[in-house]
């Protein structure tokens, strides 16, 4: 099997939601561009729209109507979505008082956020574990987010530092962050080219302190980029078939999971830029094994993993230890399902090591109700001529609606 063809990736996941959020605190109307429409991004207009500001569809835009913050008036449900509940536990201090509940389904209730209360509550806002375990339920009570300075440990997530950046120009006084430990950094980089797109003034030092000035957000017109995360999973499956595939409208504003083309490269395969944000993959589907940190790309653990089983040889993946902190436990989901398609993985705190797949075994693949596991494996089986089928799931419409119609369109039968 070879893959040819032109290939048109879903919206960024993580542009979109963060695009809303500027958008929903301008002083004024502005257009989010092309954002994502899926579970996620739909739990985070919702969670914005209880709080007052509008978000209405205008054809492949969102028009933000943005408004005092007031209350929610039932709880809110961010349903599996962490950037969402992250990102609204410090908007919801906004509110013009009373009390916000953020709550989720049964995985992100599992999900730590502990470190971002407790930040929060250093910068003069009550926000609380309603069981006291740092996970969801939360409540914030309103009534302003006064600033100052806070210390935060990031080394479980980069979404609490993205969170309180983001409402931080709302804040009364600004807000200094000083950031130990932080994984996943290039989604800082990203938050602060969307707050800088919307007009919000910061300093930096690196990743360890940031300083964000009180005076709002200028509405504006954002454009959101193709999503390499998402990209990621046809890119690979060409990558280990071969042939060749043009990916368009990626941009080229920060993107964490930008590190699959290095990925990619060092597996054996050609990645080409092609003028603005496209590139295409080559391939004569022959990868080989190598060692990976995704320290700061952690959504492309499943698909190397998988591109480990397709490779010669070895591959190692380090710099792991906060996926166990996701959808699922990723490193023991992948081990699992590697084992029961007759593949061979070991697991360290921080390392994931998987042998090539030599013997593939007829088996049903869990996707443990994670979409990266899914969207992974849907990768393996087409590459491996559909040896194993997985169990039917909708998982991956958290992050990627399209998925099946899109891999149908490049001529693969998943399903
Ligand atoms: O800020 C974001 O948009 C995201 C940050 C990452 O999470 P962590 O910072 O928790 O690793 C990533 O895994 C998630 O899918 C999206
Ligand atoms: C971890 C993810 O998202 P979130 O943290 O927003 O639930 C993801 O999309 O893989």
């Amino acid at each position: 099997m070879r893959i040819t063809g032109d290939y048109v990736p879903p919206p960024s996941k993580s542009y979109t939601h963060r695009a809303l959020v500027a958008a929903a605190l301008a002083d004024g109307e502005s257009r989010v561009e092309n954002p994502l429409i899926s579970d996620d991004t739909l739990a985070t207009v919702n969670a914005i729209e209880s709080m007052g500001p509008r978000l209405l569809r205008d054809g492949d835009s969102i028009i933000a109507r943005p408004s005092a913050l007031s209350p929610p008036g039932d709880v809110v449900n961010c349903g599996e979505s962490g950037t969402t509940i992250r990102f609204m536990a410090s908007l919801a201090s906004l509110t013009s008082g009373g009390y916000t509940i953020l709550t989720g389904g049964p995985r992100l209730r599992e999900r730590p956020m502990g470190p971002l209360l407790d930040a929060l509550s250093q910068l003069g806002v009550r926000a609380e574990s309603a069981r006291g375990d740092g996970r969801p339920p939360l409540i914030v009570r309103g009534g302003g987010m006064p600033g100052g300075s806070a210390e935060i440990a990031a080394s479980e997530s980069s979404q609490y530092v993205s969170s309180i950046l983001l409402s931080a120009p709302r804040s009364r006084d600004g807000v200094e962050l000083r950031v130990s430990g932080m994984v996943s950094r290039t989604y800082v980089d990203a938050t602060l080219s969307v707050m800088e797109a919307f007009g919000a003034r910061y300093e930096r030092s690196g990743y360890e302190r940031f300083a964000v000035e009180p005076g709002g957000y200028r509405p504006t017109t954002f454009a959101v980029p193709g999503d390499y995360s998402s990209a990621a999973y046809p890119m690979a499956l060409v990558a280990a078939v071969g042939g060749s595939l043009a990916v368009r409208g990626l941009g080229d504003l920060p993107q964490a999971d930008a590190e699959i083309v290095r990925v990619l490269e060092s597996m054996g395969a050609s990645v080409r830029r092609i003028g603005h944000g496209d590139v295409v993959v080559e391939s004569r589907g022959s990868l080989r094994g190598g060692e990976f940190d995704l320290r700061d790309s952690p959504d492309l653990l499943p698909v190397v993993a998988v591109l480990g089983l397709l490779a010669s040889g070895r591959t190692v993946i380090r710099g792991i230890a906060h996926t166990r902190l996701k959808e699922s436990d990723r490193p023991a989901a992948l081990v699992e399902e590697i084992r029961r398609i007759g593949g061979s993985a070991a697991l360290g705190d921080d390392w994931l090591e998987v042998e090539e797949l030599r013997s593939p075994r007829d088996a049903v693949v869990d996707d443990h109700g994670d979409h990266r596991i899914f969207m992974a494996f849907a990768v393996a089986s087409a590459a491996l001529g559909g040896r194993f089928a997985l169990a039917r799931s909708r998982s991956y419409t958290k992050s990627y609606p399209g998925f099946i119609e899109d891999m149908m369109h490049l001529g693969l039968e998943i399903y």
